[in-house]
């Protein structure tokens, strides 16, 4: 299972349509940003928002993050006139809404040629493809739109996530299993602070790379969440240096803390401290 290289911890949506926001993105400390042509755009205003998008790009400014186009479906009236302008972007990846089986991301990659896609799972029906969508070759990562979802399951909003747990973990699953980036759905209280930090801590635990964002007030909280703590680069270091000591003479298990330590929990330790450092080098691009 490849693990990502690329820091996902904070993925702002920008809706296309606001020169404000897309200027405002420049500076922010996202390590990756949607550019929205779907739900943050109104209908009068998409075809005008694929201009305002393109300019803005062309412009750049935007440095190492990555330049997501989230473009409307092809069912819709835009979908197709999206995809053919997004194309030529530049973008690192375009992301697909409401993909429910392989086949829709075949229609877009016929339009987009060897650009890399990205799927929103979204859908029940989706999120019970999850694995056959994780497998297409153009996928490299999926992001979950936890409000669509709520739609579709008719539920309530809670705090523990509890009606979309199944839907959310397919689809971990399906991304370990073929090492595409997972992103978890956005926050839609962007105002509390404490709210998000529980529901990043739980994307977190949950195997997510990072989270979608709404709104420039929760990037920290997110980069935060996502970021390997003292604590845990602290441990991660003692455990090798625990487990190299035993190694040397000839042992394979070491115990730090009370608790094993084996070869396959010191991959997991040089996991935490290769994250910190593609952080840190992110921060100087
Ligand atoms: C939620 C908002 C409508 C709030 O906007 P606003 O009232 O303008 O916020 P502020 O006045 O607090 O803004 C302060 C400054 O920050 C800039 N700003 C605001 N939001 C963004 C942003 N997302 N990116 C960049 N910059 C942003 C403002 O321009 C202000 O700048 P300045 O004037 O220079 O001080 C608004 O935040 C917003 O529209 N957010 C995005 C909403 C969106 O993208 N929705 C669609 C994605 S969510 C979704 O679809 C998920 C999925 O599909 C699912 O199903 O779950
Ligand atoms: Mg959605």
């Amino acid at each position: 299972m490849p693990s990502i290289a690329r820091p996902l911890r904070s993925v702002l949506y920008i809706p296309g349509s606001k020169p404000r926001a897309l200027d405002k993105a420049r500076g922010l400390p996202a390590d990756a940003i949607i550019f929205d042509l779907e739900d943050a755009v109104i209908p009068e205003e998409k075809v005008a928002a694929r201009a305002t998008l393109a300019e803005a790009l062309e412009t750049g400014g935007y440095g190492a993050r990555m330049k997501i186009i989230r473009i409307n479906g092809l069912d819709t009236e835009w979908g197709a006139d999206d995809a053919k302008a997004a194309a030529a972007m530049g973008a690192d990846a375009i992301l697909l809404p409401k993909v429910n089986t392989p086949a829709d991301l075949d229609a877009l990659a016929a339009i987009t040629g060897d650009v890399p896609l990205w799927a929103m799972m979204e859908t029940p029906l989706g999120m019970l493809n999850a694995a056959a969508i994780a497998a297409h070759p153009k996928l490299q990562g999926m992001v979950m739109g936890t409000n669509d979802l709520a739609k579709d399951l008719q539920t309530r909003f809670r705090a523990d996530r509890l009606p979309m747990m199944a839907g959310l973990g397919l689809c971990v699953l399906a991304g370990k299993a073929y090492g595409i980036a997972l992103i978890d759905g956005v926050y839609n209280a962007y105002k509390d602070d404490e709210g998000l930090k529980l529901e990043c801590d739980q994307g977190r635990d949950m195997g997510f790379d990072g989270k979608t964002l709404i709104h420039p007030a929760q990037l920290e909280g997110a980069n935060t969440a996502f970021t390997p703590s003292e604590a845990e680069v602290e441990l991660a270091q003692r455990q090798i240096a625990a487990f190299e000591e035993c190694e040397a003479t000839g042992q394979g298990v070491a115990v730090v803390d009370g608790k094993i330590v084996e070869n396959l929990h010191v991959a997991t330790a040089r996991e935490t401290l290769a994250k910190l450092e593609a952080i840190a080098a992110l921060a100087t691009e």
